[in-house]
């Protein structure tokens, strides 16, 4: 995909689906487009003579369940249609398009799954508003367990659109066909694995959808492509910045020259590690283009930090959890370069989150915790570690400490002080794996070395990580990756 791909919240794509209708188009045509696109694909899920049982919910969703049955019996299938409700309760849209459906209409609790060849499950979509129990979890229970090939409408039944949590039970789709743009369940875990792969059919609200979108991204180049740096035929070392990464002591140096040696990689001019002077020995033994400095703590990094050309720090890498590491990120913040802070930088604030409150909103930060770090870091900060969207959660990290936040994980996201946020989605496990977070720092701050804005370096940083683990595989370790990165950059820049 070319263009920069928005994911809406289902409140969100409520908003464009009334938007469209102001700008003309009627609900039901909608809910017929949508019904049309879901039967397109089971057509290419089931052979002619196929049972398709429609499994329909009381809702809107279920609506376009009876677009499906109508259309797909229509063109020829045999279909049957079992609904979670009573047909005199459905309303507006739904209402009308049960209509359309001349066949009968099976209870919920009798709906013959194990029968079917293929199940469409039009059960709930984006208005679930609540767990399922009862009859609802029931029903999702037994379509799941049939083992039937699922197409789902818009999203699995169970499925939190926004948060891409379980809600009780969860329907396991072989794929999902969804409307105007994907929905944050799509992307995140565990919703993600649950919708298998993701068709997004248009409708008709393209213009709708773009319109109400702005806050939320799937992380893709088109998202930062246009910002990689691509070096002149004039320019030279100087220009491309100077990334410099904190060691740790003698026997905790290898993880930031993984660090140091992905920002060189990645295009930054220069990279110096600042090393405690008992450790300088054993990186020298095994630095060549990286550059060594001796560095004595938070006075040592702040005489290094007074020639200006050092654009770029690295802090956290097998740093040390203890109060000289927070005072060496107070140096980095007052030097007001571009900084990237993970791991021990991170932990070195548990019980001092607060400290944290605004602090980077002078320079370019980007924070990059995993789930422990995080929950450790704003431990005393319900706001912050309860919402149930992990999208929630990272941006207001971001809004309270004033710095990019990159919550790392399957589905690693990226949210910036103001809301902007991004959902990655082309990682790998093979990436879980020691060393991994060090490299990934060295990513970004050679990209903001090279003068990418902290959002837009978190995200391709991300984003290149990922693929240049994803294009390893099976064995991959974290000394591969830097390696690994000329490769993805080629294809970026082609
Ligand atoms: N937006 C668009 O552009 C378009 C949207 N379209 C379609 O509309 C769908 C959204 O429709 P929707 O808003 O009616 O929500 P939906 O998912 O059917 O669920 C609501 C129903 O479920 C019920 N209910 C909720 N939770 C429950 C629970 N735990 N257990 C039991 N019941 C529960 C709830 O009842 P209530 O809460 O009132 O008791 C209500 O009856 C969307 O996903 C897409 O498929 C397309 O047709 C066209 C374009
Ligand atoms: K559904």
């Amino acid at each position: 995909m070319n263009r920069v791909e928005p994911v809406l919240t289902p409140s969100e794509i409520k908003q464009a689906e009334v938007r469209a209708i102001a700008e003309g188009i009627s609900g039901l045509e909608l809910m017929r487009r949508a019904g049309r696109a879901v039967a397109d694909w089971a057509e290419r899920m089931a052979s002619k003579d196929a049972h398709i049982l429609v499994a329909a919910g009381p809702g809107q969703n279920g609506g376009d369940g009876f677009v499906v049955a109508a259309l797909l019996a229509q063109r020829g299938y045999r279909v049957s249609l079992a609904l979670l409700g009573q047909m005199d309760r459905l309303t507006g849209d739904a209402a009308e398009a049960a209509k359309d459906w001349a066949g009968s209409v099976i209870p919920a609790e009798e709906a013959p799954f194990h029968e079917a060849d293929v199940i469409i499950d039009a059960l709930f979509g984006t208005g679930l508003s609540r767990d399922l129990e009862g009859l609802a979890r029931r029903t999702v229970e037994r379509m799941d367990a049939a083992g039937k090939p699922i197409l789902a409408v818009d999203l699995p039944s169970g499925l939190d659109g926004e948060t891409g949590q379980a809600r009780g039970a969860v329907v396991r789709a072989s794929r999902t066909v969804t409307f105007g743009a994907r929905k944050p369940c799509h992307l995140l875990m565990p919703g993600r694995s649950y919708c298998g792969p993701v068709e997004v059919d248009d409708i008709g609200i393209g213009s709708a959808v773009l319109a109400e979108s702005g806050r939320l991204f799937a992380n893709q180049p088109a998202l930062w492509g246009g910002v990689l740096p691509r070096p002149g035929l004039d320019s030279h070392k100087y220009e491309r910045g100077h990334t410099l990464v904190a060691s740790g002591g003698a026997a905790r140096t290898g993880a930031a020259r993984l660090a140091a040696r992905a920002a060189l990689r990645i295009g930054s001019g220069l990279v110096t590690i600042a090393s405690p002077p008992e450790a300088i020995g054993v990186n020298a033994a095994q630095l060549t283009a990286v550059m060594l400095k001796g560095c004595d703590g938070p006075e040592g990094l702040h005489a290094i930090l007074t020639d200006e050309r050092f654009n770029s720090l690295v802090l956290g890498p097998a740093l040390g959890v203890h109060a000289a590491t927070r005072a060496m990120v107070a140096v980095a913040v007052q030097a007001r370069r571009s900084l990237v802070l993970d791991a021990d930088a991170l932990t070195s604030f548990e019980g001092f989150g607060s400290e944290l409150r605004q602090a980077f909103r002078h320079g370019p930060t980007v924070l990059t915790p995993h789930t422990g770090e995080f929950s450790r870091l704003f431990k005393d900060h319900p706001d912050i570690l309860d919402p149930p969207s992990k999208v929630e959660r990272a941006r207001r990290a971001a809004a309270y400490t004033g710095a990019v936040v990159v919550l790392k994980g399957p589905d690693t996201v990226i949210a910036a002080p103001g809301g902007r946020a991004a959902i990655n989605e082309n990682g790998t496990p093979y990436l879980a794996t020691a060393g991994s977070g060090d490299t990934l720092c060295g990513v970004i701050a050679g990209l903001m070395a090279q003068g990418l804005p902290a959002f837009e370096a978190a995200c391709a940083g991300v984003w290149i990580h990922a693929e240049a683990g994803a294009s390893f595989g099976p064995g991959l370790i974290a000394e591969d990756l830097a390696d690994l990165l000329p490769g993805v950059l080629r294809e970026l820049l082609r």
